[in-house]
């Protein structure tokens, strides 16, 4: 089965989403998502430009060929750019090999583990007593596991606050905009919050929080320690993992599971992480982290550790890799969670899908392919709008922090 033809689609149904379609001279077709937040065109650009032109004529059943092919003899390795293109193409391949063989695509990595993918919504709020409200609005709707943040008093932004319905957009602005950050009054909140939710909540609920990487380790190790009355289900970046060293002191403080990874792209970006067992949860998902094939390899490497994961499901990954990352889950050993941030209606109607939710999990569908395909003529309606995330700066002195 040759592949013939391979188009990136660029659009705009609420925010950005750039999808590679391949296409075959068996009238087979895939789709891909390659959607990276703020720096879209970069994607757009090194598919078209540098990855389609070698892909026409290539046996599109071989996969595992093509994705060696894109990551080594590109020679510039890893990188969210190289990778968010290798996962565009790894994804629509595995979806045109599932709709070969006729099959969903959980089949083709091992069939069902589970029943279902249990998955974790956001429940924001500008303070307290507003993030509770959402919470429980959650646990009405039937979420076994929310993600709690709220605002900060004497904090005029801060992030994953947002406009406090099911849907919540990061990107925002035709330029970044600024938030002001105080790590001391952060860490004074952030235990009244979980208190609060427990208090009315229960236990029955899993609860999670995103520091966002935003705390030093010590200070990290504070925060876990202080939320252990609470049990999380997880405390997400809560410092930058680039020096993955870093996590060995936060892990001598508390036993509050850290989980961390979605900005990494491959392998290599977790494996000291995993190895020396500082994580709980892996966050890398399909679009980022090179596609099934590799991410395949970094839940086998992290299941010899009892590491599990908890694929990133913010709405800037579009339904293409949603559907994917359900497949993935669906089939994968030690899954632990997949995050959930509900599409707009556009984007929805952009990206049909076979994907359900109902009483807190989610079902992959049993079409053949991933069961993601986009509309192209609707998409044409929505085009590009340049959008950024915020960044972060010290409310003190408007020092740069991470976002
Ligand atoms: O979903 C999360 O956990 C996030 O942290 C969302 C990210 O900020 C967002 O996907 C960045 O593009
Ligand atoms: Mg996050």
């Amino acid at each position: 089965m040759k592949i013939t033809n391979a188009r990136v689609i660029v659009c705009s149904p609420g925010r950005n989403f750039v999808t590679l379609k391949i296409e075959t001279d068996q009238g087979l077709t895939g789709i891909g998502d390659a959607t990276l937040n703020g720096r879209e065109l970069a994607v757009a650009a090194y598919l078209s430009e540098h990855v389609v032109p070698c892909l026409i004529g290539r046996d599109a059943q071989q996969i595992e060929d093509i994705w060696q092919y894109l990551y080594k003899g590109a020679y510039w390795r890893r990188g969210p750019v190289t990778m968010s293109a290798i996962a565009a193409v790894d994804t629509a391949l595995w979806d045109i090999k599932a709709k070969a063989a006729g099959l969903p695509l959980y089949q083709l990595l091992g069939g069902k583990s589970r029943t279902g993918v249990m998955v974790y919504g956001h429940a924001n709020g500008s303070d307290i007593e507003h993030t509770l409200d959402e919470v429980l609005r959650y646990a009405e709707a039937g979420y076994k596991a929310i993600r709690a943040q709220s605002g900060v008093p004497g904090l005029e932004k801060v992030y994953g606050v947002g406009k406090g319905t099911l849907f919540y957009e990061p990107a925002d602005a035709d330029l970044p905009s600024e938030h002001d950050w105080s790590s001391e009054k952060y860490l004074r909140h952030t235990p009244r919050l979980f208190e609060r939710i427990r208090e009315k909540l229960g236990f029955e609920h899993h609860l999670l929080h995103d520091v966002h990487h935003r705390l030093t380790p010590i200070e990290a190790g504070r925060l876990g320690k202080a939320l252990e009355p609470f049990q999380l289900f997880w405390m997400e970046d809560a410092t930058p993992a680039e020096n993955q060293q870093a996590f060995r002191l936060i892990r001598q403080h508390t036993t509050t599971p850290l989980a961390v990874g979605e900005v990494f792209n491959t392998i290599w970006d977790c494996k000291e992480l995993i190895e020396n067992q500082l994580i709980d949860y892996i966050r890398s998902t399909v679009v980022h982290a090179g596609g099934i094939t590799h991410l395949r390899r970094i839940a086998d490497l992290a299941a010899l550790y009892q590491v599990r994961t908890g694929c990133h499901g913010a709405t800037d990954l579009s339904p293409a890799c949603m559907g994917a990352a359900l497949h993935f889950d669906i089939w994968v050993p030690n899954f632990g969670i997949q995050e959930y941030m509900r599409h707009t209606e556009e984007t929805d109607a952009v990206f049909p899908h076979s994907y359900h939710f109902a009483d807190g999990m989610l079902y992959p569908g049993e079409t053949p392919g991933h069961g993601v395909e986009i509309d192209e003529a609707l998409a044409a309606k929505y085009p590009y709008q340049r959008a950024y995330l915020p960044v972060n700066r010290l409310q003190h002195d408007g020092t740069l922090h991470s976002w």
